[in-house]
């Protein structure tokens, strides 16, 4: 190994700043740069699991195409697995997956195995291995009825599946997710978020995850990294981000007969009474144990469940309550 002292994934200040022509009227055409990507710098050990979110036209994508090498940087230094990716494209893709879940590398007519066996001959990927890979991959996935359907006739959740077979085929030391959770029901949901678990604890594969969904981080990711109009405004652990913008969790009960609000310990407070439901906001970085203790205690409760913030109010409180500073965590960011 040449990466003794680095880490698997090394940016440092790094930028990409795209020419936009615009036009502006007849024969009129205006020039507008838009710096995407501004001065960013992680660092990612080899078997972490990140997640790397921020809101719309955040610059996401665009990280995510360097590290693969389809763009390159305008400025900073890269290295992915001690390789320059736009350098050395070809070289990195041996050694990375990427699963964007809007678009899929299946080919649309043919039968799902059809693809993986372009894969095969594509990466030039040893027999015996492909074969293993497959067969694990397959059952660890549920895909096993389907290889011989055409990938156009698979639902999002098989498709999304098939997607992430053919992404771990050549066995990457880095998987990049673009929302691979995105769309799917809850039990596909379930399946995919277990499967990365599975992957990442068994072949300790280095994961970048881009998400809308909340659940997605807290399931995989113990760290997570945030950033906005180009600049990297926090990386640490969830908890962090949740306190940073305080964010809140809801609990929704169900009591035996409509009651008037409850009286809350607070910090938690009654944000809304429908009938017998009733909704309560409390601080994200809680535990809801101590609080649905009490309540069961002390009021006929029937039901109850608790709801997520959405990541990008959780993103927007955060920002909002920083002004327009990142909040400098790590040492890793600067070490
Ligand atoms: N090829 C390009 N040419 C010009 N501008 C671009 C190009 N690609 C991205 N941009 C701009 O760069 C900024 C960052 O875009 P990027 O796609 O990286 O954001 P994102 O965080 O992935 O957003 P989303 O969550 O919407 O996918 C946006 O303002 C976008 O319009």
């Amino acid at each position: 190994m040449t990466e003794v002292d680095s880490a698997f994934i090394e940016v440092d200040g790094v930028e990409k700043v795209f020419d936009v022509r615009k036009k502006t009227g007849f024969m009129k055409r205006e020039r507008r740069q838009v710096r995407a990507v501004d001065s960013i710098s992680f660092r990612v050990e080899r078997g972490e699991m990140v997640g790397y979110i921020g809101p719309n036209g955040a610059g996401k994508s665009t990280t995510i195409k360097m590290l693969t090498g389809i763009l390159t940087p305008s400025a900073g230094r890269l290295r992915v697995a001690g390789i320059d990716p736009s350098r050395e494209r070809t070289r990195l893709a041996h050694r990375i997956g990427v699963v964007f879940g809007q678009r899929t590398t299946l080919w649309w007519d043919l039968p799902l195995v059809d693809s993986y066996r372009l894969m095969h001959r594509m990466y030039r990927i040893p027999d015996a291995r492909y074969r293993a890979n497959l067969d694990r991959l397959v059952e660890l996935l549920d895909l096993g009825d389907l290889l011989d359907v055409p990938v156009r006739q698979l639902s999002l959740g098989q498709r999304m599946r098939g997607d992430i077979v053919a992404a771990l085929l050549h066995d990457p030391e880095v998987l990049y997710l673009d929302e691979p959770t995105i769309g799917l029901d809850v039990v596909s949901k379930s399946k995919v978020r277990e499967f990365l678990r599975e992957m990442n604890a068994e072949r300790g594969t280095t994961v970048l995850l881009t998400t809308h969904d909340l659940q997605d981080i807290e399931q995989l990711c113990k760290r997570v990294m945030v950033i906005d109009h180009g600049r990297m405004m926090y990386d640490g652990p969830l908890a962090g981000l949740h306190e940073a913008g305080e964010s809140e969790r809801t609990l929704v009960v169900d009591f035996e007969r409509e009651l008037p609000p409850i009286d809350a310990p607070a910090p938690a407070r009654v944000v809304r009474v429908d009938g017998p439901r009733q909704w309560l906001a409390f601080p994200a970085a809680e535990s809801a144990a101590p609080l649905v203790a009490r309540i069961a205690a002390e009021y006929p409760l029937v039901d109850l469940s608790v709801r997520e913030p959405d990541i990008e109010a959780v993103i927007a409180k955060m920002l909002h309550s920083m002004g327009d500073t990142p909040k400098p965590p790590p040492e890793r960011a600067t070490a």
